[in-house]
């Protein structure tokens, strides 16, 4: 019993303290996630080549960079939060005995609402943590924040490349070969954004769900991030080195980014192929691959996207004379014979 009762007075402590942090926080002015997002991506999507403007200067600054953790919330206008004031205070009239009575109503339910907060914080706790995606978050758009102090891998220890080409072209099917032959890591950046959708707990899965459906490119802080943890536990975990990451970069923002505070890549595979062959490739995938992607409406966006957004990706490493090019239309086994021909020499 006095255990019990010193237990639900822990809780009703702790939902206090919960509910004094929450009507702080509730003071921090925030945009609708989904539309914030949208935002960032339309004006990453004005991004250019040709050199920074103060504009991207100022997003990287504020949403991109920096490893703080969120600060806690400021109150905008203390004076009006606080309880003392002429209500309450020492000259003010005393209001009658019996209005205590009527009180307990509202302690009751202050009661029981604390009580079950308290709860579901602590069945919150419970959960098993997978940090996927850490803790530390922009302010201002919900997005994990990247560090801005270089890159954490050196490319002499950490090799990097990366795998280009349309959707359907056999990104996948030929990195699967090369794991195989050469020991290489296979990072699918889709297969990742897809086991983050679906994970327990994620904060990201309604976002990256709307972004796959409509063949647009998640905010690269989340594929960022997704990428760098699953480099870091290959090597950590399984000492391994040689990265094949593919269907990234798919953005300039993503390229540049990347490069810059994860490893320079060695160089991009890239495979072509018309959009009739990808059609077909992919209708057949979508037989069984339970992607919400793998239909008409879709593809018809990604192939949009493709040509739009990820093809200036090849034009710009192309212009590092880093691309090596290959057919993708062919047999499976041929375009693998033509891989393995033009990059012989790089895949030790
Ligand atoms: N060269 C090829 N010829 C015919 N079918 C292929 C070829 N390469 C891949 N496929 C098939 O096409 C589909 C898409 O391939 P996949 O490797 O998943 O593409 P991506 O990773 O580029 O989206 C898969 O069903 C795969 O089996
Ligand atoms: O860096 C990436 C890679 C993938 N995607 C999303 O994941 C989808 C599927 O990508 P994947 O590489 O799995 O398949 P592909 O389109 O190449 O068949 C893309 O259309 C994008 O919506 C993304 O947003 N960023």
């Amino acid at each position: 019993m006095n255990v019990s009762f010193r237990s639900t007075t822990r809780s009703l402590q702790r939902a206090t303290k919960s509910l004094h942090s929450l009507s702080q926080a509730r003071q921090i002015p925030r945009g609708g996630n989904l539309r914030t997002f949208r935002e960032t991506q339309s004006f990453q999507s004005n991004i250019r080549l040709s050199g920074a403007t103060a504009a991207h200067r100022s997003f990287v600054r504020n949403y991109v960079t920096g490893q703080d953790q969120q600060q806690p919330p400021k109150p905008s206008n203390p004076q009006t939060t606080s309880a003392s004031g002429p209500i309450g205070g020492p000259g003010a009239p005393r209001p009658p005995k019996d209005d205590k009575l009527k009180a307990w109503p509202f302690v009751l339910i202050f009661a029981i609402g604390a009580v079950t907060f308290a709860a579901v914080l602590d069945n919150k706790k419970e959960r098993p943590k997978m940090p996927v995606i850490p803790a530390a978050k922009s302010d201002s758009d919900g997005l994990p924040r990247l560090r801005d102090d270089g890159p954490i891998f050196d490319p002499k220890d950490i090799k990097v490349i990366f795998v280009l080409g349309g959707p359907g072209v056999g990104k996948g099917t030929q990195c699967a070969k090369l794991v195989k032959d050469y020991g290489f890591v296979h990072l699918s950046a889709g297969d990742l954004l897809r086991e983050e959708q679906s994970r327990d707990g994620t904060d990201y899965g309604d976002l990256i769900k709307t972004y796959i459906r409509e063949g647009k490119i998640v905010p690269m802080e989340v594929t960022i991030v997704l990428l760098e943890n699953a480099m870091k536990r290959n090597i950590d975990q399984n000492g391994k080195s040689k990265f094949l990451i593919d269907g990234f970069p798919r953005q300039m923002d993503q390229a540049l980014k990347f490069e810059e505070v994860v490893v320079p890549s060695q160089f991009t595979l890239f495979f072509d192929c018309d959009e009739d062959t990808m059609t077909k490739r992919l209708l057949e995938r979508g037989k069984t691959s339970g992607r919400s992607d793998d239909n008409m409406e879709s593809i018809l966006k990604r192939f949009r996207t493709f040509k739009e957004t990820s093809m200036p990706v090849v034009n710009y490493f192309e212009g590092q004379k880093k691309v090596v090019k290959v057919d993708g239309g062919k047999s499976i086994d041929a375009v693998y014979k033509d891989v393995v021909s033009h990059i012989a020499d790089r895949l030790k």
